[in-house]
């Protein structure tokens, strides 16, 4: 069995020849700093990604409460419904390179998380159309193996620390070729490398029990990714919750993660002009069907050639959610539409006024 050294290629090789690892024992404490230094580029081509889903449409409002109550069998609720495509995905074609942060924007039920499962392979069924490619290939099981993915409601055990949490992860999660004092020599670089030093040692929590902040909660969830060093990292909206500060931190650590050669695609619901400009490429949706997508810093230039730009400086992220929600210029058009009714107004009046007064 090949060893999991972290710059094993997709075929599960390491680059120097299966053998080497057994003519040259490793140095246990080079293997964290291995495992999270090096990296298997994945560049993620995506082409006319679309999704549809069959929603069944009852004709009887009523049905759900009829079920509950227990009157008339499920059969009849089916029979009396009807089946309906829904497109949430259509046309969504680019790519996310190694070094780089995607980020993927638009309003809420846009399709972004439904957009990451299917970078992700989580999309199955004959819904799904389209083609993804990793390094020019479909995506096989070692590609599998090298993504991580954070998705947007954590769970994490609240009983347990930050480092319980993360060596027992990576006891379940790293290979059987690595021994237990290795495996958690590795949580504890990535605990050092996603700054959770100072927290190690707090409960993770919940709505009941005190525990780790929201930031530093989001950051055990990446780290879990981390443990098995992923390519390619997946982030479902990471910085949700977050107040601004934690929010900018955790987009810091992500770009860290990008420098060392990862590729990295998050999506993101409104993020700061600071963070915004630290997105090498945006990916804008909207109602499923991409807006724009380009390197961010071009984003606003290209709205603007085609005729959109905001009457104010504005955070681009923003102005972005105005055009995917349909409210762009809605107060300009909003104000004209109010001026003409009153000076409508004005004028009946003053006919009105002149029709009474006026004593032939
Ligand atoms: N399997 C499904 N069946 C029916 N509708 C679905 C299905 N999957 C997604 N949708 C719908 O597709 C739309 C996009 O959902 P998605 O979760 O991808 O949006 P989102 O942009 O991530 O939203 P948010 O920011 O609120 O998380 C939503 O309206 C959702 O209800």
């Amino acid at each position: 069995m090949p060893m999991f050294s972290g710059v094993e290629t997709p075929n599960g090789d390491s680059p120097d020849g299966p053998d080497q690892s057994k003519n040259h024992p490793r140095d246990p404490r080079d293997l964290p700093s291995l495992m999270l230094s090096s990296c298997y580029p994945i560049s993620l081509k995506f082409i006319d990604v679309g999704y549809r889903v069959k929603v069944e449409s009852k004709s009887k409002g009523s049905s759900n409460l009829r079920r509950i109550l227990g009157h008339g069998p499920d059969h009849q609720e089916s029979s009396s419904g009807n089946v309906q495509e829904r497109t949430i995905l259509s046309g969504i074609t680019g790519m996310a390179s190694p070094g780089e942060i995607l980020a993927v924007l638009g309003p809420s039920g846009s399709g972004k998380s439904t957009f990451l499962n299917a970078l992700a392979g989580r999309l199955q069924g004959q819904g799904f159309t389209g083609t993804i490619l990793a390094n020019n290939k479909r995506p096989g099981k070692q590609i599998m193996r090298r993504t991580g993915f954070v998705t947007q409601d954590d769970i994490l055990y609240p009983h347990l620390t930050v480092r319980e949490t993360l060596i027992f992860c990576s006891l379940l999660r790293l290979p059987k070729s690595l021994s237990k004092n290795e495996k958690t020599m590795v949580a504890e670089s990535v605990i050092s490398e996603l700054g959770l030093t100072k927290c190690e040692n707090t409960i993770i929590g919940n709505s009941f029990i005190r525990g780790v902040s929201g930031g530093e909660r989001k950051r055990v969830s990446i780290a879990h990714e981390m443990l098995i060093n992923p390519s390619l990292l997946i982030l479902d909206e990471p910085t949700s919750g977050l107040d601004s500060t934690a929010a900018h931190r955790l987009v810091l650590t992500l770009n860290s993660l990008a420098q060392k050669g990862k590729t990295i695609v998050t999506s993101m619901h409104q993020p700061s002009s600071r963070l915004y400009q630290m997105f090498d490429s945006v990916l804008v949706l909207s109602e499923g069907r991409c807006l724009y997508y380009g390197k961010g810093s071009e984003a606003m230039g290209y709205f603007e050639s085609v005729g959109y730009s905001p009457s104010f400086p504005m955070n681009p992220a923003d102005f972005f959610l105005d055009l995917a929600n349909g409210t762009y210029g809605f107060d300009s058009r909003f104000c004209l539409c109010l001026c003409c009714l009153l000076c409508v107004f004005l004028l009946i009046w003053s006919i009105q006024l002149m029709s009474t007064t006026w004593v032939p």
